[in-house]
């Protein structure tokens, strides 16, 4: 009998670093067993962020690809050592790998996330499944998000309308009614603006705890004129990623505000975050309980989490923390289970969501060598 062991694996768009789990699947509701972060090393994140922005070669994009995949090795044998676990006691592995170019809306629409399952499958000795996107596109889907079935899984609420909310590079909300369908989309920026505005200005990866932020005044024309974009007003199924919100689109808006103080952008790049997340909820019905539960690197912003309370008095606001899920890991336990669906040869895409024409069993399975 195979074990109920799984490992799941994020990178996002960040670029902040390797989020990885230990999830059991041995009951109806999965337990994370064990977690870890490492930082992106800073070669690799700079080489990365190149490669997003679409100026690399086939040499640099199949190099970078192994190097990125040599510490995913690294961080699943650091995890094993962490929790004594061999690799025979998990059952697969499911990488997302690292999202370099995300065009599910042009003429022959693609996905690419880079990591080497074969390699993984290799030098870990653990089957592993990579690759998950691409089945949802063929079936005409917007393959992302994909966490939604999985917030379903384990955040659904019988008595209150749920809406999980992930800020993480980008933002994407998964929408649970009281025994309803489940809904989802990406909503925009989380932090990759504030990300990018403070490393231009200060030279750091990302503004701690919002202080930065909180010391500037929002520009109210700038932030009205960015909230016009036309992604925001769009309707689902639609997906985003930087390929649209990056630094070039901030400064073509900010072309049109000259003079603004960093600091007031900054702040201004906070609110359009948490209003173009808050201008794509539905409103819920009255007798109903709403509650906003937020994960991803943005729920470590205070200032973030109080301007959603602010702007959503009648919701109660807080983190998957509070419901003992870890806020930060909620995504690579969600590829912990879409590798399990996968290996039950059970979908793992929400047609709803993303817009493919059916259920699907997603990713490539690189077995492991134990014959
Ligand atoms: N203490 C903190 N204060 C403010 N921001 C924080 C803090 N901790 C993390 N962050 C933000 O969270 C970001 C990382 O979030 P996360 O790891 O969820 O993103 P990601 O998974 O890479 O993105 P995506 O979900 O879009 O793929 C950091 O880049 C930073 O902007
Ligand atoms: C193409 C891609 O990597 N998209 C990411 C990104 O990061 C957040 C948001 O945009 C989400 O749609 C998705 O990742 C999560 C894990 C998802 O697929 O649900």
């Amino acid at each position: 009998m195979s074990s109920s062991l799984y490992i799941g694996i994020m990178s996002g768009t960040s670029l902040d670093g390797i989020d990885i789990a230990l999830v059991d699947f041995a009951t109806a509701q999965p337990q994370m067993l064990a977690s870890q972060f490492s930082p992106m090393p800073e070669s690799l994140r700079q080489d990365l962020t190149q490669l997003m922005q679409g100026n690399t070669t086939l040499q640099q994009l199949g190099e970078v690809e192994h190097r990125l995949s040599l510490c995913y090795i690294e961080e699943v044998n650091k995890l094993l050592t962490q929790t004594n676990l061999s690799p025979q006691q998990i059952t697969a592995i499911g990488c997302h790998g690292q999202t370099v170019w995300h065009a599910p809306q042009c003429e022959f629409p693609f996905t690419m996330q880079l990591v080497d399952g074969n390699l993984l499958a290799a030098k870990t000795g653990i089957t592993t499944i990579t690759d998950f996107r691409r089945k949802d596109m063929a079936y005409g889907g917007q393959g992302a998000p994909l966490v939604p079935a999985f917030h379903q899984a384990i955040f659904a609420h019988s008595a209150c309308f749920t809406v999980v909310l992930n800020i993480g590079g980008i933002s994407n909300i998964t929408l649970l009614p009281p025994n309803g369908s489940v809904t989802g989309y990406d909503t925009g920026p989380g932090n990759t603006l504030l990300d990018n505005w403070i490393q231009l200005h200060q030279g750091k990866r990302f503004d701690e705890n919002g202080i930065w932020a909180s010391q500037g005044t929002v520009h109210q024309a700038l932030l009205d004129h960015c909230l016009r974009e036309h992604y925001f007003q769009q309707r689902p199924p639609k997906s985003t990623g930087r390929e649209l919100f990056n630094l070039s689109w901030l400064q073509q808006q900010l072309s049109h505000f000259p003079d603004i103080p960093a600091v007031d952008v900054q702040a201004t790049l906070l609110e359009l975050t948490v209003q173009s997340i808050v201008q794509q909820l539905p409103i819920p019905e009255t007798h109903v309980p709403a509650q906003l539960l937020v994960c991803g690197g943005g729920a470590r912003n205070p200032l973030i989490m109080q301007r959603l309370q602010a702007l959503l008095p009648q919701w109660q606001v807080c983190t998957t923390d509070d419901k003992d899920i870890d806020s930060d890991f909620v995504e690579a336990a969600a590829f912990a289970w879409l590798a399990y669906q996968t290996m039950q040869h059970q979908p793992g895409n929400v047609p709803e969501v993303t817009g493919a024409s059916r259920a699907a069993i997603l990713g490539a399975i690189h077995l492991a060598d134990t014959f």
